[in-house]
């Protein structure tokens, strides 16, 4: 009989490296992995973390009334970065530490956000399709050198889109509550969201969701949009509104959109799934075999202080 028990809903957890998992069962823990390669339900988060003490997360929908049946509980720890998918007030009441894992996928989102750009504004998708099926079809794209990127959310994740938009010799705008030494060690030009968006040819996003940024962009900042701007969302997609996108994709505000991340994962078909000039990824952005090991050690150094009874090193709080 094992001491613990630990819980994993993140898919990817335990699946690409299983060295988190062994320092897991050699502190003594029985864990258990996502079987289904999706996030849980509700019901089945109760199902099988109703006599845990740790739970590790991916992007799984985690509400109050479920923490609340799950009694033995004593950390929620997330497999990543955003915590917005779980109500950490009502785990705090509890007594349940939630915990992250910053800065361990940083430099991937980066790379992903950089190569959906490359992707929509160079027709790559299009021109991969066309030529596999003996179409010659030459899409004539746009550059990315010495244009205006506008970066919203200049943390973590923003500052490494800032170091990769500096080879490119882009005009590096940024959108923040407060200013980042090292982005502006790399030549970001702090602005209003506004500014941002009228004058930047490339958006990258990458804040957080909260109850400030939620509808963030909402159908009175599309207006103020540069005709012909990319769009690139690796953060949350409830940071747009949706029909203003949809909108802006059809009368060419954007002349393209990218996005990792949807209101339900996986997502239901949507409008925006049948545009042309519409880009889609399920979730990835995160997810690489170096960064799977960064997150799940993490999760697990985490884990591993709690049932210690010590302080785990990432705890989040809510404000
Ligand atoms: N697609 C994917 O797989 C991944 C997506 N993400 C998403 O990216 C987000 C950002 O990640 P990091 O850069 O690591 O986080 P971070 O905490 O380092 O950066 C977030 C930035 O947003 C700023 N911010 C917060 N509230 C704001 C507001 N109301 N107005 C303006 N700025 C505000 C903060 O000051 C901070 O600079 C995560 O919260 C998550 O939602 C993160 C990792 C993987
Ligand atoms: O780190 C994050 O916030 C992420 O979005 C990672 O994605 P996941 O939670 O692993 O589906």
């Amino acid at each position: 009989m094992k001491k613990w028990k630990v819980v994993s809903t993140a898919v990817t957890f335990g699946k690409i490296n299983k060295e988190p998992v062994k320092r897991l069962e050699e502190f003594g823990c029985e864990v258990v992995l996502n079987p289904f390669g999706r996030p849980f339900t509700n019901e089945e988060i109760i199902r099988y973390a109703s006599d845990a003490d740790a739970l590790i997360v991916g992007n799984d929908k985690v509400p109050g009334d479920v923490i609340k049946k799950c009694k033995r509980l004593k950390i929620i720890a997330k497999h990543g970065v955003g915590v917005d998918s779980i109500d950490v007030k009502t785990a705090n009441q509890l007594g349940i530490v939630v915990t992250n894992a910053p800065g361990t996928n940083s430099e991937e989102v980066a790379d992903l956000a950089f190569g959906l750009l490359h992707m929509l504004a160079r027709g790559l998708y299009q021109a991969n399709t066309d030529t596999k099926n003996g179409k010659w079809i030459k899409p004539v794209g746009i550059s990315l050198s010495k244009k205006t990127i506008g970066i919203i959310g200049v943390g973590t994740i923003g500052t490494a889109v800032a170091k990769r938009a500096t080879g490119y010799d882009m005009n590096i705008l940024g959108y923040d509550i407060k200013k980042n030494p090292l982005a502006l060690g790399l030549g970001v030009k702090y602005v209003g969201l506004d500014e941002l968006l009228s004058e930047a040819d490339f958006i990258s996003l990458h804040l957080p969701l909260t109850n400030d940024t939620l509808n963030i962009l909402n159908a009175d900042k599309f207006k103020l949009i540069k005709k012909g701007a990319i769009m690139i969302n690796t953060a949350r997609s409830q940071l747009i509104d949706n029909e203003a996108l949809y909108n802006s994709l059809i009368d060419g505000t954007l002349k393209g959109y990218a996005t990792d991340v949807y209101d339900f994962e996986p997502p239901m078909h949507l409008p925006l799934f049948d545009l042309p000039n519409v880009i889609l990824t399920p979730h990835i952005g995160g997810t690489t075999v170096e960064s799977n090991k960064r997150m799940g050690n993490t999760a697990v150094d985490n884990v591993i202080a709690v049932l210690k009874g010590e302080t785990p090193p990432n705890i989040v709080l809510v404000d």
